[in-house]
């Protein structure tokens, strides 16, 4: 067995890993997985004792593994480095024998003749024996260094195998092979700790897996527990899709293609060649998907909502000023319009007029019936005015061009108002905005044992209103999905989404009114009312609060279904609340209420006494 007990490396004050834990039985294949940069080759230094940790130990078979002459080692340990260039003419089985030098330190006798042939044989390099290493591919000659290593321990009933990137290089017959042969020795009584970039392969062979990020561990366990679209999201900045195989029971990942728009990263790309080619792109996708929002068109297209608006700047489209405040404080004049506000997974709608501005410290409000809008102008960074006719709109885009609310006139607008609303804000230099580069919103996790747990869950009860939870989870460090986890059953309690369809059709049928809340990182709406209708058209469910409010919200990216409690002056706030996959909220229902007067006691039934 082997126990890495706190082991922190350090260069230049800077540290390549921080507190590594971990132990390893007789029998186990562990992965090392992580991006580029994470430890691992680091790790794997400090495992072969090529390097010495600034902190920590090593326990190897209840011995400090310092404690072991190198003899010892060579005999129960074999490591395959990254690099391992040989540039003198050896012929490969030469190569595979030096494997046994270490062993008797003399010539080879008959018992490491049958080492040979065996490494050899089953490396698939028993036909390249006699050949140059000169002369060999990338991934053969990586093969011959499996083989070598192999050599080292084969007669070793324990031997620890530490393998760094080992089929890099390899085609996909020899990357199973050899984590086939890996895995195989594990059965027999081996240890395997093995770095690897291809994370199916992991999923396949290894019983166990360690991702680091930034020099430290943060997820170990198996395949299935390890391998979660948001740890991977987190890890290596990739959106995947996970799923079992029901066959075989192995973790299956399917990374998404990440789409590219040579434009934004190519300045030589020609500004009026890309306009036209994405116009002409946009008109051929939409023609062939007429039901598909805006959105959904520039997501298609690897681009931004705003670009494809941004192909008619001049046109009909044009860009206004940037006084948020002010442009907003004149949309109570459009009349009847109607707002919209939308993440990636909701799409929340409403018609009404903007009535009853107000400003508070780093929120902008509109309290209306109809139209209730929690604003952070702040992030909002361009309006465009569409005017096509038939098709009036203003719309709002963060600083990457990520549409934050659209405002869209009616038969009940004036129009003139939005003619001069356009007039009085349209900037004079109609000219194209840079947008930033995407980034993922939200910070990494924070290890939950950074987390004073006891003391922010006595925050949590102490709370006099729901909107103190924001604040809180700023002041603990934390993300909301974390805030609920630690939370653990007390104020938050994991559902099912079966169980969330049932509450919300009970809602339904006895007419409860819900406050259902859709955010986006510049705007809430808030749709306010009992639930008409619930139809499901494929993934998407529609609920219908009146006769122009409407939440639009996709199923297949629910990934958790939460009921969440929160304390206020007026009593217990109960909450249902949607994430997908990285964590971000979808949606959340809450009943009807309003400050000043406790909730109502028909959506606490619907949520279920026993929940909580
Ligand atoms: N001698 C050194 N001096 C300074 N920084 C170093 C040194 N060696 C490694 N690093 C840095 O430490 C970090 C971890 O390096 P390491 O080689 O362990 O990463 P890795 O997880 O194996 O990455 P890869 O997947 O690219 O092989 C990297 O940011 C690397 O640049």
């Amino acid at each position: 067995m082997i126990r890495v007990e706190s082991i922190s490396f350090e260069i230049n004050k800077r540290h390549l890993l921080k507190d590594i834990t971990f132990s390893i039985r007789k029998g186990e294949m562990l992965a090392i997985l992580g991006a580029n940069g994470a430890g691992k080759s680091t790790l794997m230094k400090i495992l072969c004792r090529e390097k010495n940790p600034s902190e920590g130990r090593i326990i190897y078979n209840g011995r400090d593994m310092n404690s072991y002459s190198i003899k010892e080692l060579a005999n129960m340990r074999a490591t395959l480095y990254q690099q391992n260039a040989i540039s003198l003419a050896f012929t490969v089985q030469e190569v595979v024998l030096m494997g046994r030098y270490g062993k008797s330190g003399k010539a080879p006798e008959l018992s490491d003749e049958v080492v040979l042939e065996e490494t050899m044989s089953v490396c698939g390099i028993a036909h390249l024996a006699e050949r140059s290493m000169l002369t060999l591919s990338g991934g053969e000659q990586q093969r011959v260094h499996f083989a070598r290593v192999l050599a080292q321990i084969w007669d070793c009933k324990e031997a620890l195998l530490l393998l760094d990137e080992p089929i890099a290089n390899m085609d996909m017959l020899y990357q199973h092979q050899t984590l086939a042969i890996a895995n195989a020795l594990t059965k027999k009584g081996f240890m395997v700790i093995c770095v690897l970039h291809e994370i199916n392969l992991a999923a396949q062979y290894a019983d166990r897996v360690i991702m680091l990020k930034g020099g430290r561990k943060w997820w170990d366990g198996t395949p299935e527990e390890v391998f979660t679209a948001k740890n991977i999201f987190s890890a290596f900045g990739v959106d995947a899709q996970v799923r079992i195989d029901p066959q075989t029971l192995t973790t299956q990942i399917a990374p998404v293609a990440v789409r590219l728009e040579a434009t934004h990263f190519n300045s030589s790309m020609a500004a009026s060649y890309h306009q036209l080619s994405l116009k002409e792109r946009m008109l051929t996708y939409i023609e062939q998907n007429p039901e598909k929002a805006l959105w959904q068109v520039a997501d298609a297209l690897g681009t931004r909502e705003a670009d494809l608006l941004l192909i008619d700047l001049g046109k009909d489209v044009f860009l206004l000023g940037n006084d948020m405040e002010k442009i907003l404080q004149r949309i109570e004049s459009l009349g009847w319009v109607k707002a919209m506000t939308y993440n990636p997974h909701c799409e929340n709608q409403r018609e009404g007029v903007y009535r009853n501005f107000s400003k508070e410290e780093h929120v902008t409000l509109f309290l209306g019936e109809d139209i209730d809008l929690r604003i952070f102008a702040s992030r909002w960074s361009l309006a465009l005015a569409v005017c096509k006719p038939g098709k009036e709109s203003l719309q709002f885009f963060d600083k990457m061009g990520k549409a934050v609310h659209k405002i869209m006139l009616t038969e009940g607008s004036y129009r003139e108002a939005f003619m001069e609303l356009v007039a009085d804000f349209k900037d004079i230099q109609q000219s194209l905005p840079a947008f930033e580069r995407a980034t993922r919103k939200g910070m990494p996790e924070r290890r939950d044992a950074e987390i004073d747990v006891v003391e922010f869950r006595r925050s949590w009860d102490s709370m006099q209103d729901t909107h103190e939870f924001f604040g809180l989870l700023r002041r603990y460090g934390m993300t909301r999905m974390q805030a609920l986890r630690l939370a653990a059953g007390r104020r938050a309690v994991q559902v099912t989404l079966e169980s969330f369809r049932r509450t919300i059709m009970q809602c339904s049928l006895e007419k409860i009114p819900l406050m259902v809340f859709t955010a986006n990182e510049g705007c809430v709406q808030i749709n306010t009312g009992e639930l008409k209708r619930i139809d499901q058209q494929g993934k998407w469910l529609t609920l219908q609060s009146n006769s122009t409010g409407q939440i639009r919200l996709n199923e297949d990216a629910v990934n958790s279904v939460w009921h969440v409690v929160k304390p206020t002056a007026d009593g217990d706030v109960n909450s249902l609340e949607l994430y997908d996959t990285e964590g971000e909220m979808i949606v959340q229902f809450f009943g009807e209420r309003k400050p000043g007067i406790a909730e109502l006691e028909s959506w606490r039934e619907a949520l279920g006494h026993g929940v909580v």
